[in-house]
């Protein structure tokens, strides 16, 4: 029986997740739980699965989560990124689901991997903005992390514990978002209710935003950077507008491999969890001739500048990553509270990471310093532009 700890449990993947561990109750156990404030959903969690720790985003969700619960449940209630460390580092877990959104992900992972938990990593936000540090924590630890964001779990599905000096590139699908085929005059007055329509994934609305901006993408050429041990001149982004392929890997001797499967994240949540194994699905069928065909285009970056965005991240390193992250946070915020337009988002997080002075070789303490930084100057630069 392997024991979780969930970080994250009430969005998109951490529902997921749930149902997964739902439908094993043989292999595994949930020890602990972190949700932000969507105290009612996780009350429902907390009754089912029975955690002896759950932890909220803020003192006034836990006074209220605590009413709401039987004084005889015995659970232990914490709030803050304090509390949501601790949920990370409970003893019992074997295995640590990091699946909250943005920034606020990373020091609840790197908790978990201090205390030597494997990770079923889903936060991507941990790796661009602490990839060097988080990897060689690992390592240090002894702690492996499995990739569950859909691509990432495809590349390393292909890889199957192959060296990646056998490997020539890696091609990471993307769907392009539901913009794809916009003319730049025609995203220049898209809204959020039409950006928040992903046409193959339904997920939380932050990454749903970077999809369609293609931040998203960008994010996870870092992703895979350091998941990978891979320059990014060997991850080559396909436009995969079907969503079948969730990545490919290209050998030395030109073998491509590919992993295959319908848009449904419950697929790489379970491999992440059952690492080597292979879990049961018989409900996740994917029937090739419904899909018809698969088609690849190569993508535009001067539509979707997000992508150049975070590969220049990169090559600067150091701190640049965690701007470009940070940045676009709070872009992508202004952007669903209709304060700025769609195309300002990556014209925002280009001036951001104009006038940022880079650091190279940041301790953790220097990430968020920089983090705190960008989201500073990323407000000052919309209030700047007008919004
Ligand atoms: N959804 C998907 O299919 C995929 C998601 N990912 C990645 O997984 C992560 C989660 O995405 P997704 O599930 O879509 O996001 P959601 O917005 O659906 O869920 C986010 C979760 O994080 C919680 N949360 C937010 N802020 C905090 C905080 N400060 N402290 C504690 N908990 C917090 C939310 O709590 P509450 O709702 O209670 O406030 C919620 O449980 C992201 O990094 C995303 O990029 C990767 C691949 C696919
Ligand atoms: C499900 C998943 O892994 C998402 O990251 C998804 O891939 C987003 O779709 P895009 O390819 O449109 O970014
Ligand atoms: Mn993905």
């Amino acid at each position: 029986m392997k024991k979780i700890s969930l970080l994250g449990s009430t969005g998109s993947i951490g529902c997921s997740a749930l149902e997964v561990i739902r439908r094993n109750p043989t292999k595994f156990q949930i020890v602990s739980l972190a949700a932000g404030r969507n105290i009612d959903l996780l009350k429902k969690q907390i009754e089912e699965f029975h955690p002896v720790m759950v932890s909220v985003l803020e003192q006034e969700c836990a006074a209220a989560l605590k009413k709401k619960l039987s004084p005889s449940s015995g659970i232990e209630i914490l709030y803050g990124c304090e509390g949501c460390c601790r949920v990370a580092s409970v003893e019992d877990a074997d295995m640590v689901i990091s699946a909250i959104v943005g920034a606020a992900g990373l020091l609840p992972t790197l908790a978990a991997i201090d205390a030597g938990k494997d990770i079923a990593l889903a936060n991507k936000e941990t790796l661009v903005m602490a990839g060097k540090l988080v990897t060689e924590k690992a390592k240090y630890r002894g702690v492996t992390i499995f990739p569950v964001d859909s691509e990432h779990s495809a590349i390393f599905q292909c890889l199957a514990g192959q060296n990646s000096k056998t490997v020539r590139r890696v091609l990471l699908t993307a769907s392009g978002g539901p913009f794809y085929r916009f003319s730049s005059k025609q995203l220049e007055s898209v809204k959020p209710g039409d950006a928040l329509k992903h046409p193959n994934w339904v997920m939380g609305n932050k990454i749903t935003i970077d999809s369609a901006t293609m931040m998203n993408k960008g994010l996870e050429i870092i992703e895979a950077h350091w998941l990978f041990n891979m320059d990014i001149e060997r991850i080559h982004v396909y436009i995969h507008p079907q969503s079948i392929v969730h990545s490919m890997v290209e050998y030395i001797d030109g073998s491509v491999i590919a992993q295959l499967g319908i848009p449904d994240m419950k697929i790489p949540i379970a491999y992440a969890l059952s690492f080597p194994e292979r879990l049961d699905c018989p409900e996740l069928s994917l029937d090739l001739f419904r899909v018809g065909k698969l088609e690849f285009f190569p993508p535009d970056v001067n539509r979707f500048p997000c992508l150049s965005l975070a590969c220049e991240a990169v090559r600067q390193g150091g701190t640049m990553p965690v701007v470009l992250n940070a940045s676009n946070e709070v872009a992508v915020e202004a952007f669903l509270a209709k304060r700025l337009p769609f195309t300002r988002i990556s014209e925002l997080v280009d001036r951001a990471m104009s006038s940022h002075q880079c650091m190279t070789s940041p301790e953790i303490e220097d990430i968020l310093e920089a983090d705190g930084w960008a989201r500073k100057e990323t407000e000052k630069l919309l209030k700047s532009m007008g919004h």
